[in-house]
């Protein structure tokens, strides 16, 4: 294709099949235009960023070698998509990433055609994938399937699971492991040294190589010798890796940023026919720039930031501190005088706090990598040889550990503590990572004690009682960022178990709040005192046990109860009105009403438009609270006041 040498060459490319029209020695230019859009769209946006820029090179080459969107391109994960985003049709809105209203910053299939399958939570990609192949193979399509996964999602079962069954599929599956020695914080375990010694055991595998390797033209005896059984052929191409004995064709490993050697290796992983194959690239996370590269996370979340500083716009600092560092600190503090605490992350430890208790106690932290499964049931193993696990894990991922929740936790009662960060809604992440769900599908297992603090300090006596509680399964839920401000007691007293707190007395309306809600539910009642109708505000502290003896007094002494949680249908509210139903207490003409989350996923946005979004602002309760009030027995509302 011919470019005028003074425009850029990514001006001419909005689509994969622009990408394909170019010549192959055009594209290390591409990409290199692709990573400095890549860094300017980020530093407006914030988002992740060093992730992204270790597959530039890989996305130019996928791009140019299969037949996007026919051919479906899977990204684990999907955070380092943003440059698969700009060459798809979307780089005029590149600068809307995590935005209200803008682009996703994952993959997601109502975006785009060339997102065949919407992604955030990890290790997904090769069923998914699989599904796809599988799919073809039953219409008689000839589309292929490609899954990028990281070296980091590579260490979740999911991904062997997938991989157990991939056979079927033929040469319709291919796998692109993005092997950039890092997760979130640095990968842990056997899988990271094994990839490590396939890395440095030899050199880059260069594209004819691979050719000879998969056309079958090796040396003549090894040739002779291959020919005879399909299984030595495979050892020969793989290297004998564990991917081999999982049924793939094991092609590695490829140098990751030699955009040219990748379209070479791909065209030949493409036209071979020998099962599905794993071709195995080596990245480096935040690749092409500088602050990224030499950062101790590679910058795989930032904030807005300067472009040629690579400084992060922090703010000001000396805000309150997030609740993910008042969970890690006390529990540290805790430590120090009770020797059985222990800490689980799933290679979340920065974001839960599990890094300020590693740091204090080493030997009894554990990143057990992407596996919160394994995590969950590994606690419970610890908990019934005596130990005190603290599982933290952020809301939306304990979601993929539920079984080892309810079977190994649950129905052994056994004494696992569970800190859950992230609940509710957490801004620019969006529908997928929400914490939407924890009360529901905690609340409803027996022996299951729940709780949520209104802010920081009552964290940190929510920790102490959870490290003091032994009777059976324990759980807090804390949303991202910071408190109140609130004083965090240096030695905090333990909460009596099901029991909650008067935080304003009043006699018309009762607002029971559950959680960091709490400051809206004040304030709602400031409108309403200022409106003539004495407000009871309740913190209570429980989702299971509820306090009801709190509860029953405050639904029989008010005109007007109102529940607020950050939390789907099926938490607080339907607790409270199943109490209330079995004992009658709306016979007598309360007006209950229950506010939560609405029954849809609610997009990336501003923390607080997304609550307002969900009708969970101040303004909505009192609103909430007059809608009640004028609504007749027959639930018809009657003229405005
Ligand atoms: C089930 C689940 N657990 C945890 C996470 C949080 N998470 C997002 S990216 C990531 C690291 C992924 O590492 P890798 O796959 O190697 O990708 P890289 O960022 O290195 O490109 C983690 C732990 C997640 N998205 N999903
Ligand atoms: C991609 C992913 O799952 C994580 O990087 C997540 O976005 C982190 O969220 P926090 O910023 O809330 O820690
Ligand atoms: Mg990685």
């Amino acid at each position: 294709m011919s470019h005028r040498p003074d425009t850029p060459l990514l001006d001419t490319v909005h689509y994969p099949s622009d990408i394909r029209k170019l010549d192959k020695d055009k594209l290390p230019q591409l990409a290199d235009e692709l990573r400095q859009e890549m860094v300017s769209a980020v530093s407006v946006t914030g988002g992740h960023l060093g992730a992204g820029l270790g597959v530039v090179e890989l996305t130019v080459a996928v791009h140019y070698v299969f037949d996007t969107p026919g051919d479906k391109l899977i990204w684990d994960v999907g955070h380092q998509a943003y440059p698969h985003k700009i060459v798809t049709g979307r780089r005029d809105r590149i600068r809307t990433l995590r935005q209200g209203g803008g682009l996703s910053g994952f993959t997601k299939r109502s975006e785009s055609e060339y997102d065949p399958f919407g992604a955030a939570h990890s290790s997904t990609s090769i069923s998914a994938a699989l599904g796809f192949a599988i799919a073809n193979k039953l219409s008689g399509s000839n589309g292929r399937a490609i899954a990028v996964i990281g070296d980091g999602a590579m260490s979740a079962g999911m991904a062997y699971e997938a991989m157990n069954n991939a056979e079927a599929a033929g040469n319709r599956l291919i796998v692109i492991l993005n092997d950039n020695d890092m997760s979130i914080a640095p990968p842990v375990g056997s899988l990271r040294n094994s990839l490590a010694r396939l890395v440095s055991s030899s050199k880059y595998l260069g594209p004819r190589a691979v050719a000879e390797k998969i056309a079958g033209m090796m040396p003549e005896p090894v040739q002779r010798w291959a020919e005879r059984t399909e299984e030595y052929m495979r050892g020969w191409v793989t290297g004998g890796t564990l991917f081999e004995e999982l049924g793939f064709y094991y092609v590695g490993p490829i140098d990751g940023h030699d955009v040219n050697a990748l379209v070479e290796v791909l065209e030949n992983v493409r036209d071979a026919d020998k099962g599905p194959m794993l071709v195995h690239v080596v990245t480096k996370k935040g690749k092409g720039y500088g602050p990224a590269e030499n950062a101790a996370d590679k910058y795989h979340g930032v904030v807005k930031f300067d472009v040629v500083s690579g400084k992060q716009d922090k703010g000001p600092g000396g805000g309150p501190p997030s609740y993910q560092n008042v969970f890690g600190e006390t529990l540290a503090r805790l430590a120090e005088t009770d020797p059985k605490i222990c800490a689980i992350t799933a290679a979340m430890p920065s974001g839960t706090g599990v890094d300020k208790f590693a740091d204090a106690h080493p030997d009894r932290a554990f990143d057990v990598g992407i596996a919160e499964q394994h995590g969950v049931t590994f606690a419970a193993g610890l908990a019934a040889q005596g130990m005190r696990p603290f599982v933290a894990i952020y809301s939306t991922f304990l979601q993929r550990a539920y079984d080892q929740v309810v079977h190994d936790v649950a129905i052994q009662n056994l004494p696992v503590r569970f800190a859950m960060d992230r609940a509710g809604l957490v801004g620019a992440d969006g529908a997928t990572h929400a914490g939407s769900f924890d009360l529901a599908y905690l609340g409803t297992l027996p022996n299951f004690v729940v709780m949520a603090p209104s802010d920081e300090a009552e964290l940190a006596r929510m920790v102490k009682t959870m490290a003091k509680y032994d009777d059976g399964p324990i759980a807090v839920r804390y949303p991202r960022g910071g408190g109140r401000g609130t004083a965090i007691p240096e030695n905090p007293e333990p909460l009596e178990i099901g029991k909650g707190r008067i935080v304003k007395q009043g006699s018309k309306v009762a607002i029971l709040s559950l959680g960091t809600r709490l400051e809206e539910a004040e304030k709602a009642a400031e409108q309403l005192e200022a409106k003539g109708l004495s407000t009871t505000v309740a913190d209570l502290r429980f989702a299971k046990p509820l306090d009801e003896e709190l509860i029953r007094k405050l639904l029989s002494t008010h005109e007007v109860a109102v529940t607020v949680e950050e939390a789907a249908i099926g938490g607080l509210g339907a607790h409270v009105l199943t109490l209330a139903s079995d004992e009658g207490l709306t016979d007598g003409g309360l007006k209950i009403r229950t506010m939560r989350l609405p029954d849809r996923f609610i997009d990336q946005d501003k923390p607080e438009k997304q609550y307002d979004e969900a009708g969970l602002n101040a303004p909505q309760i009192v609103e909430t609270v007059l809608k009640a009030l004028r609504s007749n027995s027959a639930g018809v509302e009657e003229a405005r006041a």
